[in-house]
């Protein structure tokens, strides 16, 4: 496989767009490039369901962040939902705790056993969101403690309830591999190539810094959504990734 396609298929593109008709202008712009596409809640609140579908009808692998947070049984009916869009992976708040966690996984299994050919998705528990600093999370959430320490908290935690890995700021993938194995997947949002605008971002390192930490997926929206020519970003991103390799 070239490696130009290894390293896209690890770099999900966020469609945050406020319609199906924008989000598929960046579809198009990015044909035949084989990454991830993530479907926010901006988009899926919007255009539903039925753009779900369309993407994995044109073989996308799909990441649909939706970031479940409710009580166990109301997450496992959404989870049981989420599963019959056949998307590849989806998310809940590991703050949530062990009982939500594990109904995620039991509506999964339910989907799956009534669904026909649905495959299994990837679920995957928030930690700390990438926006939030250490500031905020001690004065203002009221956790206290590192930042790095309650994502470990929080990536032990959906480990223990069976989930298949976390999503974190890519400045606590290595700690989280070493604590809790290098098959536990990393999802890591609060991606800025140098000299990219951070935005509402705080915990943050390029795409090549990221992948070296030894990150499985990198999300990355902004620097590709906002450009004015987001293929060609998303393509220097990738040379990015490829030139620190060599
Ligand atoms: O679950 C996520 O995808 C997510 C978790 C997190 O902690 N931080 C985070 O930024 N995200 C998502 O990742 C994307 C990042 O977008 P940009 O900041 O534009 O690159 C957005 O769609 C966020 O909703």
């Amino acid at each position: 496989m070239a490696v130009q396609t290894k390293v896209a298929e690890r770099i999900m593109v966020a469609l945050d767009y406020a319609d199906g008709a924008q989000a598929n202008e960046l579809v198009k712009a990015l044909k035949g490039i084989p990454c991830y596409l993530k479907v926010g809640m901006q988009l899926f609140y919007s255009a539903g369901p039925r753009f779900v579908l369309d993407l994995k009808e044109q073989g996308y692998k799909v990441f649909l962040d939706l970031k479940l947070h409710d009580i166990p049984n109301t997450v496992k009916g959404g989870s049981e939902s989420i599963t019959r869009l056949g998307v590849d992976m989806f998310n809940v708040h590991a703050a949530g705790g062990k009982q939500m966690l594990e109904a995620a996984l039991e509506g999964v299994d339910k989907a799956l056993s009534s669904a026909s050919g649905s495959a299994k998705p990837m679920v995957i528990g928030v930690t700390q969101l990438t926006s939030t600093s250490q500031a905020v999370m001690n004065e203002q959430i009221g956790i206290l403690g590192s930042v790095e320490a309650a994502v470990l908290r929080y990536a032990g935690l959906a480990q223990a309830a069976g989930l298949d890995g976390v999503v974190a700021s890519p400045l606590e993938v290595v700690q989280i591999k070493q604590a809790y194995g290098a098959g536990f997947v990393t999802v890591t949002p609060g991606i800025r190539p140098a000299g990219a605008a951070i935005g509402d971002q705080s915990r943050v390192l390029t795409p090549a810094e990221a992948f070296a930490q030894g990150t499985d997926f990198v999300v990355i929206g902004r620097p590709i959504t906002a450009s004015t020519d987001p293929r060609a970003a998303l393509e220097s991103i990738i040379a990015s990734v490829i030139g620190a390799n060599n």
